[in-house]
């Protein structure tokens, strides 16, 4: 059974890898996840050129009954240098592609570190997040479509590696429309959709308070209950996207049939980031799997068999 995917010339043997800021933070983390079997390839923690603390904690929280996450990280990461370093030293001892997200606070500090990458020998992908609905006082850039058009028109005067961006979601099918019209603009080698869904609020139902302390409980949603929205975003972007523009999937994630069905709208890679959080690198052999168990059950013996193939009621 074929689990594999392509983006331009980065062949992945496993679709799965984890998702931005899960398990990727410290060179440890990251180590791990290459080493981890069924993944095809691991992503860093979106940097900023210095490393930041984040917010303050509590800042994460597991819902009861594997509802899902709600985060309020603020970029914590070790910033810029240090992913430089462990990418251009990994990328010589693995095979698995690697994937080096940026979430600069200002356009210029995202142009600052992507003319860092064009001009170092790294050689795997770069992902601009464009969707951390996280740091107090700065907004997602990508539910602004000129600024996403400013800045990816600033970057691909000069940036010519295979560059993606990573989106929030969106629930307005002419929003759909309008970042698609933007994004087809460029030589984008892939979107990965969806980031968590901003700004939301859970409530401990012991205490009557919120369960994470930053914005006054405001914050990012993951895992189970995003499925339905992560799935409509891959499918509404996959149909409105150029076939050259590759598309991750990510958001809800617990199962092989999640998966499934993330390639049924036409996902090519998956990533998986609450249930990792949840459940740790065992995640990826179980989801793995439950996957080759459905394809197996389905009588496939391959992805393309099943990616873009979501039947709709005529
Ligand atoms: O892009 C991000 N999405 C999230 O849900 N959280 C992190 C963060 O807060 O750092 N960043």
């Amino acid at each position: 059974m074929t689990l594999s995917a392509q983006i331009r010339d980065h062949h992945f043997d496993h679709i799965l890898l984890n998702a931005a800021g899960v398990m990727c933070q410290t060179t440890e983390e990251l180590d791990q996840i290459i080493e981890t079997s069924n993944t095809g390839a691991v992503v860093t923690k979106s940097a900023t050129t210095a490393p930041r603390p984040g917010n303050p904690k509590p800042r994460y929280h597991e819902m009861q009954d594997n509802l899902g996450t709600i985060n309020s990280m603020g970029l914590p990461n070790e910033g810029f240098d240090y992913y430089l370093d462990y990418v251009l030293d990994k990328q010589n001892t693995t095979s698995k592609s690697i994937f080096f997200s940026i979430a600069g606070l200002t356009k210029q500090e995202n142009i600052d570190m992507l003319h860092r990458l064009q001009d170092s020998n790294f050689n795997g992908l770069v992902e601009l997040n464009l969707s951390c609905p996280n740091v107090p006082g700065k907004p997602q850039t990508a539910y602004d479509f000129e600024a996403t058009q400013a800045i990816l028109e600033e970057a691909f005067a000069f940036f010519t590696g295979d560059l993606g961006v990573k989106l929030p979601p969106y629930f307005d099918i002419v929003h759909f429309n309008q970042i698609a019209e933007v994004l087809n603009q460029f030589p984008l080698a892939f979107v990965n959709t969806i980031n968590s869904i901003g700004n939301g609020l859970v409530i401990d139902p012991e205490t009557d308070t919120v369960v994470i302390k930053p914005k006054g409980g405001f914050g990012g949603l993951g895992g189970t209950i995003v499925k339905a929205t992560a799935l409509a975003n891959v499918r509404a972007l996959r149909q409105r996207l150029n076939s050259s523009i590759k598309v991750i999937g990510t958001g809800g994630v617990t199962s092989g049939r999640d998966v499934y069905d993330l390639i049924l709208c036409g996902a090519d890679l998956i990533e998986i980031g609450s249930q990792l959080a949840i459940e740790g690198t065992p995640v990826f052999d179980r989801v793995t799997d439950e996957l080759t168990a459905i394809l197996k059950a389905k009588g496939y013996d391959n992805l393309n068999q099943v990616r873009g193939q979501l039947q709709i009621i005529e």
